[in-house]
């Protein structure tokens, strides 16, 4: 069978999901280590044995629901390959405005940076990467995220990040940020959106929160101030009906300039606000 016949089948295959063609092109360019260019151009390759039963492996556990990114172990973010696994969270695209965010309010000088929930590393990766003048540190309850996410900083060769286990901010000693950003979990345990797609596979640790998905947001709000430098920044993200409540709670614990922005598909999904009080 050539490449294009496979992907041919695959994608017929596949087309009860979101993306048909660009899964079946993911899972034949892993398989046999070839650019998507290569795939195109040379589509008469023939595959052989080895190759051919590993894709219809993959195949058959992305029809059954299995995300991408955890059958070929990495996710692009920010333009960075990171690695993945099952004991948090694929990044998503629109975690990229909370980075683009971040870095149009980082002081233009030296500063210190701190990613609650890391995960992957995504987030500290990205701005670790964009401000090599910055220190950036990760923490991450889960002890394989921590390792997880050192390893995407190794093979970024991205050396202003460091990560530590912890329950939010509990590793920390006398140290403050010119910025504190976060992904935590924010959806409700009723939510029915956990029981489709991706979010099958990832592990609740990362997805759920109590008090309907704003334990942990509150506790970072109400402990952020704690943390942070005069003026510094707090940045976080939640689920796109949390915005109205989610400005509440920086306004109640005393934040100024709060303000909400929109992800890629206009849903309300950052706020922010920044800490002048001490
Ligand atoms: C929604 S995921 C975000 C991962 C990554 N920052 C991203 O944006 O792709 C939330 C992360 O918070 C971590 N987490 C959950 N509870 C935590 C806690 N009490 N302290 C620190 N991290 C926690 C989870 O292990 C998970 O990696």
């Amino acid at each position: 069978m050539t490449f294009n016949q496979w992907l041919e089948q695959a994608i017929a295959k596949l087309t009860g999901g979101d993306s048909p063609k660009r899964d079946a092109e993911i899972l034949l360019g892993h398989v046999t280590g070839k650019t998507r260019t290569f795939l195109m151009a040379f589509s008469e390759t023939e595959l052989d044995a080895d190759q051919q039963s590993r894709l219809d492996e993959l195949l058959c556990r992305r029809l059954q629901g299995e995300p991408i990114a955890y059958l070929v172990g990495s996710r692009e973010f920010w333009s960075l390959l990171l690695k993945v696994s099952p004991v948090t969270l694929i990044p998503r695209p629109d975690t990229e405005k909370l980075v683009e965010l971040a870095l149009e309010r980082l002081p233009t000088i030296d500063c210190d940076i701190l990613d609650l929930g890391t995960g992957t590393g995504a987030i500290a990766l990205a701005l670790g990467h964009e401000r090599p003048d910055s220190s950036v540190t990760g923490i991450d309850y889960q002890a394989e995220a921590v390792s997880l996410a050192q390893d995407n900083a190794d093979n970024l060769n991205i050396n202003n990040v460091h990560f530590v286990q912890g329950d939010w901010f509990e590793p920390l000693n006398d140290a403050y940020f010119d910025m504190i950003v976060s992904n935590p979990p924010y959806i409700d345990e009723s939510d029915p959106h956990l029981s489709q797609g991706d979010v099958r596979y990832e592990p609740n640790s990362a997805l759920i929160a109590a008090q309907q998905g704003f334990a942990d947001l509150n506790h970072i709000i109400e402990q952020a101030p704690d943390y942070l430098k005069p003026g510094g920044w707090l940045l976080l993200e939640h689920g796109w009906t949390q915005g109205e409540q989610v400005r509440t709670l920086f306004k109640q614990r005393g934040f100024e300039l709060i303000a909400t922005h929109q992800d890629y598909g206009g849903n309300e999904r950052v706020t922010l606000g920044r800490w002048f009080k001490h």
